[in-house]
């Protein structure tokens, strides 16, 4: 797909049998812009990468204080553009002019993780906090992945599947960010993978490599894109310090 390939509006990528609310867009970004990504991702000085048991992980533009608080300094605009205007361009709803960040503290996403997970390994059920506003924007790298979530309450066996394909976009907001957990099965080869267990089967860009039901992941990256509440500006900072 050389070109991307956007829904008129989020509605048309809503994920219906999720908790509100879910939305995915295959062919968010092309192969292209894929492939330039990852290779500035893994241009970056390699003590950028913070190495955890079972991933590792990237803070742009840095991470946040133990406060939950950024310094203020803009994104680096490889990793902005062309995400973060491609991600603003789309309504929520027709003939609407806002979008998902309309209505976070700074209108756009100031902060990206990146995650990058070998085969094999995943994440921890979770849930992200109140450091950021509740929206997250996760762009897919490189491979495949299956997103699993369930309520707070419920069991493992209790959730939903979300596939993620290389290139796509997954926005969670609402009780899917405040009431749901998330996390990655830290699996080789994805399995039953099938319409009746992944509930955005219908929306994915290319269901060819899962039709046998199974799929063998890759190095997988992911881009999560967020507004964080508390942000400081550096002279504020140095003024906190000497007021010690
Ligand atoms: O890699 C992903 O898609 C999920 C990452 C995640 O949950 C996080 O960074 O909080
Ligand atoms: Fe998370």
């Amino acid at each position: 797909m050389a070109e991307p390939c956007l829904p008129a509006n989020l509605q048309e990528a809503l994920i219906s049998t999720l908790p509100a609310s879910g939305y995915y867009i295959p062919h968010f970004i092309t192969p292209k812009e894929e492939a330039h990504l990852i290779q500035k991702i893994n241009a970056v000085p390699l003590p950028t990468w913070k190495h955890l048991s079972h991933r590792r992980l990237q803070a742009h533009p840095s991470p946040l204080s133990s406060s939950n608080t950024l310094l203020a300094a803009n994104l680096p605009a490889w990793l902005s553009d062309p995400v973060i205007p491609r991600l603003l361009s789309i309504p929520n709803l027709p003939d609407s002019q806002d979008n998902i960040f309309s209505k976070s503290p700074h209108g756009a996403p100031n902060h990206c993780l990146i995650n990058e997970y070998q085969p094999g390994q995943g994440i921890h059920s979770h849930e992200d906090g109140d450091a950021y506003y509740p929206v997250v924007a996760t762009v897919s790298l490189g491979s495949h992945i299956v997103l699993d979530v369930r309520t707070k309450g419920g069991s493992k066996d209790s959730g939903w599947r979300i596939l993620q394909e290389p290139g796509s976009l997954l926005i969670t907001t609402g009780e899917l960010y405040t009431e749901c957990l998330h996390g990655i099965d830290e699996v080789k080869v994805d399995q039953d993978l099938r319409s009746d267990n992944i509930v955005n089967w219908d929306l994915l860009g290319d269901k060819e490599p899962f039709m046998e039901g199974s799929a063998a992941r890759e190095t997988r990256i992911s881009l999560t894109f967020r507004d964080v509440k508390k942000v400081q500006k550096l002279g504020k900072a140095f003024g906190a310090l000497g007021r010690r």
